[in-house]
Formats: C-alpha cells, sequence, structure tokens
C-alpha cells in the first residue's frame, strides 16, 4: 500500500525515506542548519536537563532509539539552527508499538471509569503526600497538588516555540488549551451511559453499551503540537482505548515531552506509545494492522483522503480534522471594532498557520473601505520576530515550503488585479518570516479565494447582499469555521443556519474550547473532537437482547 509522501522535515541518515524526495525542504537539509544561537541554546539545554527534551520514541513503556539508530533533525524554523536529533522510525517500531498498545487494551479497557479518570487528571495535576512543619517542630503529612502539564506549562512552552515558532505566550496558552482536554475527559470518563429500550416483546430486554473501540492510530499536525494530541489522546484514553500517536515530524519534542509526563502520571505502558520519522512507513503500518481499530488524523485534507481509502480494507473507523478556507463576513451593521479585533484574532493567530483561520474577509459595501483602513491599522501593530523575543506577535512560518506557497498565492492575486494594502512580501528578518499582509480587491477566480493560505495574509472580498455573502462563503469544497459580524440577532441566525459549516463565531474570532464540538464538513472532515461528542468517537455501540425474561 503506497500512501505517497508528504515529507516536508530533514531526516538524517534515515534508512527508509527517499530524503532526495521533491518533497523534502531545502532549507532543512542539515548542511544547511546552523549552530544554535544562545538563547535557544540555554532554553534546550535546561529543557534537557529537566528530563522533559526527549529524544528517543516511546514504546510499551520504554524509551527507545530507532531499531537502526537513525535520526531526524529537528529545527527551529526562526533561525533554522537544530534543536535535537530524534529517532526515525517506521515499520518495525510501529508494529511493535501496537502490540504494546493492544496487549495493554486487555487491562486497561477493562480498569473502571474511575480509576482511568483518576490517572488522566494526574497527567494534568497529581496530588503528592509530603511531611510539612505545622507547628513548632510538629509535622502533619499533607497533600500538596503537583501538577504536570500545566506545572510545566512554561518548558513544554518553551518546546513548542522552539520547534514550531509561535510566539512563548501564545505557546503557554496551547498548553493551557491541550491540558484542558485532558481535564474534560477525565471528568467525561465517568458519564459514559448506556441505554435501556422499551422492548418489542414483554419477553425481552433490550440494553445498549458503549465499550472502546480498541488499539487507536492518532496523526497529528505540527501547528499545534500539544493541543492536537491531547484532543485525540484525552478521550482515547478516557474511554479505554490504547493509542499509538504519530506525531509531526517537524514537531515530535513536545509530544515526547507530554507523553513523558504521561508516565510520570500512571499511564501504563502500552497504553499510550509514541513513534515518530517517516510518516508514510508508520502510517501504512497503522493502517494495515487489524489490530489498529481505529484512526484519528488532523492534517491536510490532501493526507487525509488518502489515509481515509487506506483504511478501507481492514474497515476501520475513521476521524479527519482536516483543511478549512474560513470566510469571516463583515456586515454593514457590524460593530467595526468588534469585526476589527474578531477578524484579527480569526487570522493571525499562530501567524495564520490554524485549520479555522479566517482564509477569506468578505466585507459589505457600505463599510468597506472603512473596515479596510481599520483592518490594515491593527495588522500594522502586530509585531513580527523570534518567539523567545518579548513583544512578539508574529513568529515565523514553519518551512520554507510554507512561504513559497504564501508568494505564490500572493502573486496570483496580484496578477489578477488585487491590490496589496499592507505587507505582501519576506519580512526583512529573512528565514520564514513573511509580513503581515492585507491585500484588497480578491475576487473569486484567485487562488486565495479557494485554497488555505496557512500564513498571514488576509484578503479582502466586497459582496453587496446577504445572500451573495451566503453564496460566496459557501463555495468552496471546505466547511470547518466561519465567523459573521452583524449587530442583528435575526441576521446572526438566518446567516448561522446557511453556512455549510462545522463552526460559527458570531462576533467572535477564537472560539474553539474543549467543551464544544470541534470538526467540519464536506471535505474538511468527519467526526467531531472536545466536549461530549467527542468521546462519541471512541465508542463501538453494543445492543444486547435478552430474551426469556418471562420463564419462571
Ligand atoms: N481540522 C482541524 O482540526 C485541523 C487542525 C490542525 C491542522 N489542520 C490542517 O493540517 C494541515 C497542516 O498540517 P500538516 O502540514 O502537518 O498536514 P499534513 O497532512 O502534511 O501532515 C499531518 C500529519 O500527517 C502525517 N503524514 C503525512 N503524510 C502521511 C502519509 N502518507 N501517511 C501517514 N501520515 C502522513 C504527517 O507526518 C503529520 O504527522 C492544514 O491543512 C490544516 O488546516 C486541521
Ligand atoms: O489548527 C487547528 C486547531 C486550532 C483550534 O483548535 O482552534
Amino acid at each position: 500500500m503506497v500512501l505517497g509522501a508528504a515529507a516536508r522535515v530533514a531526516i538524517v541518515g534515515c534508512r527508509r525515506l527517499v530524503c532526495s524526495s521533491s518533497h523534502a525542504s531545502p532549507l532543512l537539509v542539515s548542511s544547511q542548519c546552523r549552530q544554535m544561537s544562545m538563547d535557544a541554546q540555554s532554553v534546550s539545554e535546561k529543557l534537557r536537563s529537566s528530563g522533559l527534551l526527549r529524544t528517543q520514541g516511546l514504546i510499551g513503556g520504554k524509551w527507545i532509539d530507532s531499531y537502526d539508530k537513525t535520526t531526524i533533525k529537528v529545527n527551529n524554523p526562526a533561525t533554522g539552527e537544530i534543536v535535537a536529533d530524534v529517532a526515525c522510525m517506521g515499520v518495525k517500531e510501529t508494529n511493535d508499538a501496537i502490540a504494546s498498545s493492544y496487549e495493554a487494551f486487555q487491562s486497561w479497557s477493562t480498569r473502571t471509569a474511575g480509576e482511568r479518570s483518576r490517572v488522566l487528571r494526574r497527567w494534568i495535576t497529581r496530588p503528592v503526600w509530603r511531611w510539612r512543619n505545622v507547628f513548632h517542630g510538629c509535622q502533619m503529612r499533607m497533600k500538596l497538588k503537583f501538577d504536570l502539564l500545566v506545572a510545566h506549562k512554561e518548558e513544554l512552552g518553551q518546546l513548542i516555540t522552539l520547534e514550531q515558532g509561535k510566539p512563548l505566550k501564545e505557546a503557554i496558552g496551547e498548553v493551557a488549551y491541550g491540558a484542558s482536554f485532558i481535564e474534560y475527559y477525565a471528568e467525561e470518563a465517568k458519564r459514559v451511559y448506556g441505554d435501556i429500550i422499551p422492548p418489542n416483546a414483554s419477553d425481552r430486554r433490550l440494553l445498549v453499551l458503549k465499550q472502546p473501540v480498541g488499539v487507536v492510530g492518532a496523526i497529528t499536525p505540527w501547528n499545534f503540537p500539544l493541543a492536537m494530541i491531547t484532543r485525540k489522546v484525552g478521550p482515547a484514553l478516557a474511554s479505554g482505548c490504547t493509542v499509538v500517536v504519530k506525531p509531526s515530524e517537524l514537531t515530535p519534542l513536545t509530544a515526547l515531552a507530554a507523553a513523558e509526563l504521561a508516565l510520570q502520571a500512571g499511564v501504563p505502558p502500552g497504553a499510550l506509545n509514541v513513534v515518530m520519522g517517516n510518516a508514510p512507513e508508520i502510517g501504512d503500518a497503522l493502517l494495515a494492522s487489524p489490530q489498529v481499530r481505529k484512526i484519528t488524523f488532523t492534517g491536510s485534507t490532501a493526507v487525509g483522503k488518502k489515509l481515509m481509502a487506506a483504511a478501507a480494507p481492514t474497515v476501520k473507523k475513521v476521524s479527519l480534522e482536516l483543511g478549512g478556507n474560513a470566510p469571516s463576513i463583515i456586515f454593514d451593521d457590524a460593530d467595526l471594532d468588534v469585526a476589527v479585533k474578531g477578524t484579527l484574532a480569526a487570522k493571525f493567530r499562530n501567524s495564520g498557520q490554524t485549520c479555522v483561520c479566517a482564509n477569506r474577509v468578505l466585507v459589505q459595501d457600505g463599510i468597506y473601505d472603512k473596515f479596510a483602513e481599520a483592518f490594515s491599522e491593527a495588522v500594522q501593530k502586530l509585531e513580527v520576530g523570534d518567539g523567545f523575543k518579548e513583544g512578539t506577535t508574529q513568529g515565523p512560518l514553519i518551512n520554507d515550503a510554507a512561504i513559497q506557497k504564501v508568494e505564490s498565492f500572493v502573486q496570483d492575486a496580484v496578477s489578477k488585479g488585487a491590490k496589496i494594502l499592507l505587507g505582501g512580501k519576506k519580512h526583512s528578518l529573512g528565514m520564514t518570516f513573511y509580513e503581515p499582509t492585507v491585500i484588497r480587491d480578491v475576487t473569486s477566480n484567485m487562488i486565495m479565494s479557494k485554497e488555505e493560505i496557512f500564513g498571514p495574509v488576509a484578503p479582502l472580498i466586497r459582496f453587496k447582499t446577504e445572500e451573495d455573502a451566503i453564496r460566496i462563503a459557501n463555495d468552496t469544497i471546505a466547511g470547518l469555521a466561519a465567523y459573521i459580524f452583524t449587530n442583528s440577532v435575526q441576521r446572526s441566525w438566518r446567516v448561522s443556519e446557511a453556512l455549510e459549516y462545522g463552526l460559527v463565531g458570531v462576533n467572535e474570532g477564537i472560539i474553539s474550547t474543549e467543551v464544544a464540538p470541534f470538526g467540519g464538513v464536506k471535505q474538511s472532515g468527519l467526526g467531531r473532537e472536545g466536549s461530549k461528542y467527542g468521546m462519541d468517537e471512541y465508542h463501538e455501540i453494543k445492543y444486547i437482547c435478552m430474551g426469556d425474561m418471562n420463564r419462571q
């Protein structure tokens, strides 16, 4: 089974990946990687000594090198410097991870919901008992809270900034967001109820049980290296499933640190495994295995489609969180300030590298010029720089391929008549920094109207009527998030209902939360994550018909 390589990473000496693949990013080839700057180096030394900078995979509760000792280089996108060499794994390691996960499932799935809940809670908050002086040498044993994910938010945030590039403050915010899924599902574990159905015959009783699916393969992207993992692993473990996680090769360090904390919390050996390296090989092994009963994937639509097809021979359950093309619709009656702030947040979070990012800004005729001016003013205040630098609000893009994509989209729009109001080129900082950009007079024939930009570029599209706005907004294969800015309650209902999207923000630019369902329609995906709906994805429904009940 060939899934097609989508490797955009330097894999140095990896035995299996064809490194000369046209997909490999030239930026990340080892000869071009420079020594680390003092700042990043001291951060990484601190992380190493804290035991959180792990470079081996986790299989069956043991940290291991790849079997042939090959490694991948992980780079800091802000500087191009090498942060770490991590194990480059493939089929053999993945098969062993699946086997250990399968074994762990036999006992993890039979633990009570309360036991699983306590382990998950310890992953974020672990109680420890210590003797404490209470009065004149008199000691008492006291229960203290020792937070794992939360207490290590600084270190985890630093790891995210090191390997992904987002500003440290935003990275620490991601840790809190990521931890919120573990907290939520630790609670939800105890609320998985079945049903008793009124029977169709008086001597029968009809029951419905929810049981864990089994071993889950979780494949995650680089843009949220922690939260995209906890959003899957939280409900999976809470349900009684065990997991093999494959993080992005670009950002494996955060996943490994989170797994180290999971072990400290008491997640049993094999219940959580992490393998990384050769994506197509690992993907193939997960998909081919009959022991893996579910694949949950967050990433591009193109890869998601390949995985879905490859899941067919073993008829696995599939959840897909794929790309978006979110409209942010500003109506004439919107509060200008709210619309500017909301769209700014929706567009420029994570330098525009978010699946729910506003990809198209649809602005009604009457407010178009005023909005364009106020929005450009706000965008101009964004501070581009290294994520470790105080005050930075916009980090680098993930790699050269991302920059080239953004540049080509902007060139296409300009060649077809769009006008740049702000930015429109690489930032003078070099590397993969791009100027926050606003472009007006964008139309539906331009590539940026049709495809995910995944960068800090806001295209303004003019519309006349509410019907026009809905038609333009829905004219895409994607259907993840949409935003509306209006002061009319009736309009907000009408338009929310008419939009073919999985999430709608009304006068809000950041709407993701662990308590609400997250997921797309059309080619943005299948299934939901977060909330009680996210838990359902990890259950099989079993119907039990008990007959002969009237026998004395
Ligand atoms: N809907 C959501 O919730 C959501 C969230 C975050 C990101 N995304 C989307 O993810 C994309 C950006 O992330 P990306 O560039 O990491 O996506 P990607 O599809 O390139 O990679 C995602 C993951 O899939 C792996 N992968 C790639 N090819 C594979 C193969 N053949 N077999 C198995 N695994 C393979 C990668 O190594 C990575 O771990 C964007 O399109 C974004 O919209 C969606
Ligand atoms: O990139 C997608 C996930 C971001 C979010 O959960 O809001």
